[in-house]
Parts: structure tokens; C-alpha cells; sequence
């Protein structure tokens, strides 16, 4: 495919995405109907979706228009490309330019140049005070490709070794100990041997220095709460010797974890809702959020959050804690953790929890912001007395 073809195919995915079909689905339909495309066509065309939804607001200014066309005209205006080349109508590019859209956009202003809906930007600007504008930015680039070495398999060096032998460069990250950086490559990590042999994960930066600041010792009983797909349950059982225990309110969501745990040469005993029994050393909540932190990454999620969805996640957030807070032993941690950067979600739970409930100290309370390691993060550790 020309420059330009990709071009087309990108607004015709983002009218789509725009009429409110998920980004992933819209990409995936369109590679469905498109067998011409070739993977290096997709990884293009996907990119310049994903670019277009982050910026979503600031290119529809740029370009004149909401549409997937109009977006497109503000990629190409904000990446400084060349549009009377790739907006030749030749092949399958694009029609060139009216005068009409030749005289549209404007530059960006405040919220909208940011990439933040107006609603939100209050409170980001609370949460985040000085470092808002620059968190904001953060955001409206592409996220980096990180992995995780389980400790339990390889070293850092080990593990480079082997994805080298297969064409993957990665270089270790100050975040974590257990971090890489993939800095060419990237596509063929999951078809590597040392993705298959359980030597590495996909699993952002952040995601991984909250583990690291979590008071883990061999030996103890870990529950992770909300384990989702269980990231954090393999990150944990990679750095200790324990028992180690998932759980999710949606069990569907832990149905890959005995394959990823079976690769990482760790054990994990899955415990279905209303299940669990006893007291637990530590239990981690990886709390369900807006994910602001990681609004790189899934950028459709910043434009469909509506305060109405924001306070229903707190509410779900304050629960959590409450019920995850009854299975900590005395002496025990209730580690509670988010993807996001909104104060409301973070240290507001947080000391809401404790105002509301005796016998507990926090004794940890860290935020990473998105940067060019890892995504935002928020993680607080309260003690049982
Ligand atoms: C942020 S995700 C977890 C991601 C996971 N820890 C990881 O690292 O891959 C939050 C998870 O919380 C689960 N969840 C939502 N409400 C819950 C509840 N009341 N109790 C336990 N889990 C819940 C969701 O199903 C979701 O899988």
C-alpha cells in the first residue's frame, strides 16, 4: 500500500470509530476485509488510528473537522507530512484537498490543545497541579514496549541475550530491576522463544516498579484481589517464593493466568467469588479506574470517561477496599493500586478508607507519572495493626 492508501484506510477505521465502534474492533474489521494488506500496511495504518484517537480533539482542530478525514488533515498538519503527496487522490490515496479544508483549522487552544475534555481538566489540573500540562502531553504520545523478566528464569542480561538471537533489541530501564525496553523488534515479541519460554512478559514499567515497592518476603500468603489477567499475580510470584492466590469479581478474566503462570514456572491457585477463605500476608487491589495513566495506550477510554462513570468508579473503589480490607491478617498489608493520575481515585479513596475505618496506618504512598518508561500509576500500602 502507498502512503496515501494507508491514509484512507485510517479514516475509513476512524469514521467508524468516531460512529462509536472500539478501536480495536474497527482495526480488526478492517484487516478482515483488507487480506491486501500486508502486517508492515497494518502496523502503519494502526499507528496513525491510534495517533488520531489520542489527539483526537487537537487534530479535529488542526484538520476543520471531526471526521475521520478531517483527523487525518490534522495528523498530517501536526506531524508537519507532506499533504498534497499524501492527499493526491492517486490509487487509493485520499482526494485532494478542497479550498474549502484548504482555509479550515486552526491551532489548537487550552484543553482541547492538550487532548483533555473540558469536563476533566479541572480536576486533572487539581490532581496533578504543575506537572498537569506536561502529564497531559505524556499522553498524547506513543506509549514504550516493556518487559518484564521473570527473575524465576533468566536475568536481565540472559533474557536480552535471547531476544538479540531473534532480531529484539531491548536495554534495561532505571523503573525496575526487572524492566526492558524494547527499542526494535517489538512486533515479533510474542512469537519469541524467550516470550515462550517464560523468560519474558509484556507488562508496562510502572506496573512493574508497584510490585517492586510492595513489602513482599518469601513465605507469604499474597492475594491479589483484582487480578484480571494476572500481571501483577506473575510479577509478584517472579519476585518471591510464596503462595500466591488470584482472584477477580470476573472470573472469565482469569481464564489465561493458569497458561501464563504454567510459562513462568510459577504455581497460582485461582479462588472464585465468595471463595476465599482465611487471611492474607498481603492482598493487592489493582483497583478497576479510569486508567488516566494509561490513556496512551487505550486513548478511546480518556474520551468515553463521563464524571457519572467517574464517581461510579469510585464507588466500585471504595467497596473494594472495604471488602478486600476484611481478609488482610493483623500485621498484614492492604496494598491498593490504579492505572490512573485523578486524585479521586487515588489518594482520595485512600484517606476516605481511612477516615471511615480504625486499626490501620498507611505506611506507603507512591504516584508514577506517565513517562518514557511506564505508564501513571498510584499505589498505597496500609498496615493492619
Ligand atoms: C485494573 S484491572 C486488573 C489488572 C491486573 N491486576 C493486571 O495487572 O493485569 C481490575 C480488575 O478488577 C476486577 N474487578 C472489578 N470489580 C471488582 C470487585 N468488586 N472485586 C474484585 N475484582 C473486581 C475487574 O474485573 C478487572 O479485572
Amino acid at each position: 500500500m502507498t502512503p496515501g492508501a494507508r491514509i484512507q484506510a485510517a479514516i475509513e477505521i476512524l469514521d467508524r470509530v468516531l460512529d462509536g465502534e472500539a478501536a480495536e474492533k474497527a482495526l480488526t474489521g478492517w484487516a478482515r476485509r483488507s487480506r491486501f494488506a500486508g502486517s508492515k500496511d497494518r502496523a502503519a495504518i494502526r499507528d496513525h488510528v491510534f495517533d488520531a484517537i489520542r489527539c483526537k480533539r487537537s487534530f479535529a482542530a488542526r484538520g476543520g473537522a471531526m471526521t475521520g478525514r478531517g483527523l487525518m488533515i490534522g495528523l498530517a498538519r501536526a506531524q508537519d507530512l507532506d499533504i498534497d503527496a499524501l492527499f493526491s487522490g492517486a490509487g487509493h490515496a485520499p482526494e485532494p484537498l478542497s479550498n474549502a479544508e484548504v482555509a479550515a483549522g486552526r491551532a489548537p487552544e487550552g484543553a482541547e490543545a492538550l487532548d483533555i475534555p473540558d469536563w476533566l481538566d479541572p480536576p486533572f489540573r487539581d490532581s496533578l497541579g504543575d506537572e498537569a500540562e506536561a502529564v497531559a502531553q505524556a499522553l498524547q504520545s506513543r506509549a514504550p514496549v516493556m518487559l518484564r523478566v521473570n527473575l524465576r528464569k533468566a536475568n536481565i542480561a540472559q533474557a536480552q541475550a535471547s531476544l538479540s538471537g531473534e532480531g529484539i533489541e531491548a536495554r534495561s530501564a532505571a523503573i525496575s530491576d526487572t524492566a526492558l525496553q524494547v527499542v526494535e523488534g517489538a512486533r515479533r515479541v510474542s512469537n519469541s522463544a524467550a516470550f515462550k519460554d517464560g523468560l519474558v512478559e509484556l507488562q508496562d514499567g510502572a506496573s512493574q516498579a508497584v510490585v517492586d515497592a510492595l513489602p513482599l518476603s518469601d513465605g507469604q500468603h499474597v492475594l491479589d484481589y483484582c487480578a484480571g489477567g494476572g500481571g501483577k499475580t506473575l510479577a509478584m510470584a517472579g519476585r518471591a517464593q510464596g503462595r500466591f492466590y488470584a482472584h477477580d469479581a470476573n472470573p472469565g478474566r482469569l481464564a489465561d493466568l493458569p497458561v501464563r503462570a504454567k510459562r513462568a514456572g510459577v504455581k497460582v491457585q485461582l479462588l472464585a467469588p465468595g471463595k476465599i477463605e482465611g487471611h492474607f500476608d498481603l492482598v493487592l487491589c489493582d483497583a478497576p479506574c479510569s486508567g488516566s495513566g494509561s490513556w496512551r495506550r487505550a486513548p478511546d477510554a480518556k474520551w468515553r470517561l463521563t464524571p457519572e462513570k467517574l464517581r461510579e468508579l469510585n464507588g466500585i473503589q471504595q467497596n473494594i477496599l472495604d471488602e478486600a480490607s476484611r481478609l488482610v491478617a493483623p500485621g498484614g498489608v492492604l496494598a491498593y493500586a490504579t492505572c490512573s493520575v485523578l486524585d479521586s481515585e487515588n489518594g482520595a479513596r485512600v484517606d476516605d478508607f481511612l477516615a471511615r475505618n480504625g486499626g490501620w496506618r498507611e505506611t506507603d504512598r507512591r504516584q508514577w507519572l506517565p513517562g518514557p518508561e511506564g505508564d501513571g500509576f498510584f499505589l498505597s500500602c496500609l498496615t493492619r495493626n
